[in-house]
């Protein structure tokens, strides 16, 4: 269960006496996740979600807490983080978004109706693809920079850490697909890529749906300021494909990616990369899962992700990429 750090009951009472949320009601933690520390909270003004943070510090946190409050202003459907009454500024017009509990970063933010959908139709996808569109036209005027912290340096820095506890195949997998990713990202036409803030990690299970209908896209601690394109290939690579297999599935692929191309057109060079960026947005969970697998934190109690899977959806990219050249 991802409850890494406990919670008492006074420490919830102070919070949400700090952000004027009423008498609490209801504290409970959550399973699931594996990154972060997470609860329910009900007081009688509503429901929330408190998240302390196991990893990410107080200099990188506001990044994606005013992200996620400049996109709720834009109209995209996503959590809205709380702030401490009285503190907006001129500077920091969203006010103190960021708590400290039980010596952690933390923060409150609204609690979304519905559930995930975990085996989506090409109906799914396509509500997806069409929000995630929106979300990066939202995220244009976002004034504050902070990059994709899960990518190709990371890569570069984990890889070698991970060899070890791979066999020579997968490391040969490894290491020729990073150089391809270094050779790519040094590349002129992965130059004229467009940018800007992006979710990162926009799997299944970060995305609610309330019969049929999508209420928001949540968990935006892996976002960063990276290509537009590889938000679409991490989703991709869970939405669209056979889970079993690891292969595309061309239906909801399509269904998806025509749903984005309506809101946001895909640009040449978006049309030219995209195979070899499917192939990023494997390597990258692959990577982390060995990491998370092989080399877990302390207070660790969770089930890691399975890495081979990304294994698997890699080799079909691959596959893919030389059926289309
Ligand atoms: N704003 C929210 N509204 C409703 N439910 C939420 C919200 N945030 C989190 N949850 C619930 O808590 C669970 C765990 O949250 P989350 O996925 O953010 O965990 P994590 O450990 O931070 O991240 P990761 O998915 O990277 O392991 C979710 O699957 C979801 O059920
Ligand atoms: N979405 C990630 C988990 C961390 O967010 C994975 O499936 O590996």
């Amino acid at each position: 269960m991802a409850v890494f750090t406990e919670v008492s009951q006074d420490d919830a009472r102070d919070l949400a006496a700090k952000l004027a949320l009423g008498e609490v009601r209801e504290l409970r933690g959550i399973q699931g996740g594996i990154e972060n520390t997470n609860y329910f909270l009900t007081t009688s003004t509503g429901e929330f979600v408190l998240t302390l943070f196991e990893r990410l510090s107080f200099e990188q946190l506001p990044f994606y807490l005013h992200l996620m409050k400049h996109l709720a202003a834009h109209a995209i459907p996503v959590p809205e983080p709380h702030a401490t009454p009285g503190s907006a500024t001129a500077d920091n017009p969203d006010g103190r978004l960021l708590q400290t509990v039980c010596g952690k970063p933390a923060a409150v933010v609204g609690k979304l109706r519905g559930k995930s959908e975990l085996a989506p139709t090409a109906v799914h996808c396509a509500a997806v693809g069409d929000m995630l569109a929106r979300m990066h036209l939202a995220g244009r005027d976002y004034p504050h920079m902070q990059p994709n912290l899960r990518g190709l340096a990371w890569w570069n820095e984990t890889v070698p850490v991970v060899l070890e506890h791979t066999t020579p195949e997968q490391s040969a997998l490894l290491k020729g697909e990073l150089a391809l990713q270094n050779h790519v990202a040094a590349s002129s036409a992965y130059a004229a890529l467009p940018c800007g803030p992006i979710h990162a990690d926009l799997f299944r299970d970060n995305v609610m749906f309330d019969d049929g209908e999508l209420t928001g896209f949540f968990d935006f601690y892996f976002a960063g300021v990276d290509t537009w394109l590889f938000d679409i290939a991490v989703c991709l690579n869970d939405w669209c494909i056979d889970l079993a297999t690891g292969r595309q599935d061309d239906a909801r692929t399509q269904a998806f990616l025509r749903a984005y191309n309506a809101v946001r057109p895909l640009a040449a060079a978006e049309r030219q990369l995209l195979p070899v960026m499917l192939r990023a947005g494997a390597l990258r969970f692959w990577i982390s899962r060995l990491w998370d697998l092989h080399l877990p934190r302390e207070a660790s109690m969770l089930k890691a992700h399975d890495p081979t899977h990304f294994e698997r959806v890699l080799r079909q990219r691959v596959a893919q990429a030389y059926r289309t050249l």
